[in-house]
């Protein structure tokens, strides 16, 4: 279970975000839809942990995993090691991840030679490689076509199901937000709030 109870986020002298309290359970999907530039990857990221610098109280799971719009792997290691090196997984489990993500054999690969489907791919078995109990989906599936990004919701959809993390997506696109978020949000405004759909 995540909680925050926001009071204020700024970037110098500008707040991006404005007081929002945000719970969700394990096994419940958070989506936030909102305009660009609002504050949704800012949010995700304190939510993260990623980014510290912030006024309000929060409590957060300690195993917490992020998948970012962009894959963000270690180009100079194997792609087994980027999994295990970030999650402390063991290398069968870092194989039983790949193969979850169909990337069964993909270990020895380096990440220069996925594309960016598989990568993304590799970017979600890495998530779930840490077993978290909070999983943060920020624009997981932007710039791939349509049918990929098809059988990237499904999966996701499946491995969220099988290992119920609590999870805060944000997203533009509504077949994501439909097929994955039990619960909806929309964060707007400057400062930005976070008004329950
Ligand atoms: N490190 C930073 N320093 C200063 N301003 C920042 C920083 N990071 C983000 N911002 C500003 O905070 C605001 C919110 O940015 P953020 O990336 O969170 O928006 P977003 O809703 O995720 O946008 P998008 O949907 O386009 O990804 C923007 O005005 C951005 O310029």
């Amino acid at each position: 279970m995540i909680a925050l109870d926001l009071t204020e986020k700024r970037f110098g002298p500008t707040q991006v975000l404005g007081a929002l309290r945000l719970e969700v359970a394990r096994g419940e999907v958070l989506g936030i839809e909102g305009p660009s530039g609002t504050g949704k990857s800012t949010l995700l990221r304190i939510l993260a942990g990623v980014d510290t610098r912030f006024e309000g109280k929060m409590q957060a799971p300690s195993r917490r995993a992020m998948v970012f719009q962009e894959p963000v792997l270690m180009p100079w290691r194997r792609v087994i090691d980027n999994l295990t090196i970030p999650t402390g997984a063991s290398e069968d489990e870092a194989e039983h991840w790949l193969c979850r993500v169909g990337l069964s054999g993909y270990g020895a690969h380096w990440p220069g030679q996925l594309s960016l489907g598989q990568a993304r791919r590799v970017g979600l078995a890495r998530a779930f490689a840490s077993r978290p109990e909070l999983l943060i989906l920020d624009e997981p599936f932007v710039s791939l076509d349509a049918e990929r990004v098809d059988d990237l919701l499904e999966l996701t959809a499946r491995l969220i199901s099988e290992t119920q993390p609590a999870v805060v997506l944000a997203s533009h696109a509504v077949r994501e937000l439909d097929r994955l978020a039990t619960r909806r949000a929309v964060l707007a405004g400057r400062p930005a709030r976070l008004t329950a759909l």
